[in-house]
Formats: structure tokens, sequence, C-alpha cells
């Protein structure tokens, strides 16, 4: 049996943190203002935004979101990130991702001022992660709040086999990157990985970002490893699950996550202490 990761606890440890440097930053006349903006439709997205908005007013901190319709032209969407960073009063721009078909990802990922890049994939910010200069650097939220998760429950990544299964610019890339500058052996995996099975079998930490409902089985994991699922996916009855099969694979792991309230929580968090963060790089 697997010691379960407690996303929800260790994000509100983080966040109580986080309130306290909020309050600092509005004592001295600075309100954090955290803009995100949604084009079009994604599941995933629509539970983030909702889940976020709570929490940034729980904290205090101001977030505005900028819902665009699905039609959206490319030239649009960046006129906009144009003006908000044109925008003293904004100090964190996040464009949920995926985006509409009409728009490149990458020409908006670089549209973005990478000083209020609350993401961290604009190619500077991401360069700074992969030559592991990370001071005063925004870094993927997601792969951050694994590593914080690590850290928590003393799980040493030195020497370690470290699969990601994988590489949106998302999760996998930013989550590998993190993984080799802790000194773990690291593995990318993807649609076109041969023998899947046998690379994931050795992982001594798994981490899993694929977007498909319980991908990976009790089989393809060695006994002992540590699974970290980022799924957010839904089963046959409509429920939230994750990638990983978490009935079976529980029995055979050392820690692994739940779904919810495993690396959805962090995330957020992570969000929010990067928006303070990045308001407090900027003065
Ligand atoms: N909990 C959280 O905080 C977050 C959750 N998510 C969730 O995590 C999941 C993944 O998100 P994201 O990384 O953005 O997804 P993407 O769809 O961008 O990437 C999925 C990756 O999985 C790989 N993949 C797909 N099918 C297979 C397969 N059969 N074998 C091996 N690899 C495969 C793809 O390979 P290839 O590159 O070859 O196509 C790709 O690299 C989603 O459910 C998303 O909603 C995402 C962000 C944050
Ligand atoms: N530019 C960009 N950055 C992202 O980081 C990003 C994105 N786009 N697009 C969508 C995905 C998905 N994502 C989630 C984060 C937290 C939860 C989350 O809060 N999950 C709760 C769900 C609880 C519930 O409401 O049921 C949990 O797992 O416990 C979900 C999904 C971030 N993403």
């Amino acid at each position: 049996m697997s010691q379960i990761i407690d996303g929800k606890s260790l994000a509100a440890e983080i966040d109580a943190q986080t309130m306290v440097e909020t309050e600092q930053l509005k004592q001295n006349g600075i309100t954090p203002h955290l803009v995100v903006i949604l084009v079009g439709e994604d599941g995933a997205s629509q539970i983030y935004v909702r889940n976020k908005e709570r929490r940034a007013q729980k904290l205090g901190i101001k977030s505005t979101v900028i819902k665009m319709d699905s039609d959206t032209t490319e030239k649009e969407l960046l006129a906009k990130i144009h003006e908000l960073n044109q925008d003293v009063d904004v100090n964190a721009i996040l464009v949920q991702m995926p985006l509409p078909k009409q728009i490149d990802e990458f020409k908006v990922i670089m549209a973005i001022d990478p000083k209020k890049d609350a993401d961290g994939f604009h190619p500077v910010n991401v360069g700074r992660l992969f030559e592991n200069e990370i001071a005063q650097t925004p870094v993927a939220c997601t792969p951050q709040g694994i590593m914080e998760m690590f850290k928590k429950y003393q799980i040493s990544l030195d020497g370690k086999n470290a699969v990601v299964v994988g590489r949106s610019t998302i999760v996998g890339k930013p989550m590998a990157a993190l993984l080799l500058n802790a000194n773990a052996t690291v593995t990318v995996v993807h649609s076109h990985t041969k023998d899947l099975k046998e690379i994931t079998k050795k992982a001594d930490i798994l981490v899993v970002a694929t977007g498909i409902a319980h991908f990976i089985k009790a089989d393809q994991v060695k006994d002992g490893a540590v699974v970290i699922d980022v799924g957010m996916d839904r089963d046959e009855n409509g429920k939230l699950t994750g990638d990983v099969d978490f009935e079976k694979v529980q029995e055979k792991a050392s820690f692994i996550t739940p779904v919810p309230k495993g690396v959805g929580p962090m995330t957020i968090s992570m969000l929010m202490k990067q928006t303070i963060d990045l308001t407090r790089w900027s003065v």
C-alpha cells in the first residue's frame, strides 16, 4: 500500500505563506493583479479558471478573467496581450491552453512580456529553466507544484530514474528540466515511444501527463515507485479522474497522488505564489 500525497493540504500550507506576502504588498499600496485569458471552451481549463478565481479571492489577490469567443482571431488575441503588457496595473498574465486551432500557441506565448509571464512559458524563461538559472524566473506551475510535493514528502531525486510520460510545454518538458536540475536521470516518453512499458517499469519516479484516463496500469509500474498523476480526465460516467489507474497502482507505489486533490490544487498554489513573486520582482 502506498502513502497518498495530499495536494490539498500542502496547497493550503503554501497559500498561508502567500497570503502573508500578499498582505505585505498591500500594506505598501500594491495589489497584485493576475489576468487570465480564456479563449473558447476547454474542459480542464474551465475547472482551472473556476478554482483559481476562488483561490485568488481567498488570498486577496486581484484576478480578472477575460473570456474571448472560440472564433477569436490570432490578431485580436495578440492585441489584447499587448494591451495587458502595457498596463501598469497588471502584474501577471496567463493565457489558457490549448487555444483554438486558428491561433498559433507559440506566437501567443512569445507575445507575453516575460516579466508578466504567470505560466513561465516564454522562451526566455524556459531557457533560464533549462540552464538551471531560475532566480527571479517564473517556472511552469504544475511541475513546480510537483517539486514541492517531493520536498514535503522528503522524496529524494538525486540519481533516481525519473520517467515523464508526455512532452507538452505545460507539463512534460518543464517537468523533465526540473527533474534533471535535481540530478535525476530523466527519460521523456510520448506517443512515438516504443516499448513504453519497459521504460515506465524502470521508473523510481513516474510523472504522467497524457490526458488519457487510466492510461497507466499497475503492470507498467515498478514496485515502490513514486507515481504522480497530472491528468484531469473524465471517466465513462463523466466523473473527474486521472491518467493513472489509481486503485490498482496504489497497491504497488510507495507514494501516489490522487485526482482530484493531488496535483491540481498545487498548480493553483504555485500560480498564486508566482503572481506575488512577479509583482515583487517588478517593483
Ligand atoms: N493537474 C494540473 O494541474 C494540470 C493538469 N493537466 C492535465 O494533464 C493532462 C495532460 O496535459 P498536457 O500535458 O497539457 O496534454 P497534451 O495533450 O499537450 O500532451 C499530452 C502528451 O501525452 C502524450 N501521449 C498521448 N498519447 C500517448 C500514448 N498513447 N503514449 C504515450 N504518450 C502519449 C503526447 O505525445 P505526443 O507529444 O507524441 O503527441 C503528449 O506529449 C490533461 O489531462 C490535462 O488536462 C494539464 C495541466 C495542469
Ligand atoms: N496556460 C495554462 N496553464 C495551465 O496551467 C493550464 C492550462 N493553461 N490549461 C488547462 C490546464 C489544466 N489545469 C488545471 C489546474 C488545476 C486544476 C484543479 O484545480 N484541479 C482540482 C479539481 C477539483 C474540482 O474542481 O473537482 C483537483 O485536481 O483537485 C485543474 C486543471 C491547468 N492548466
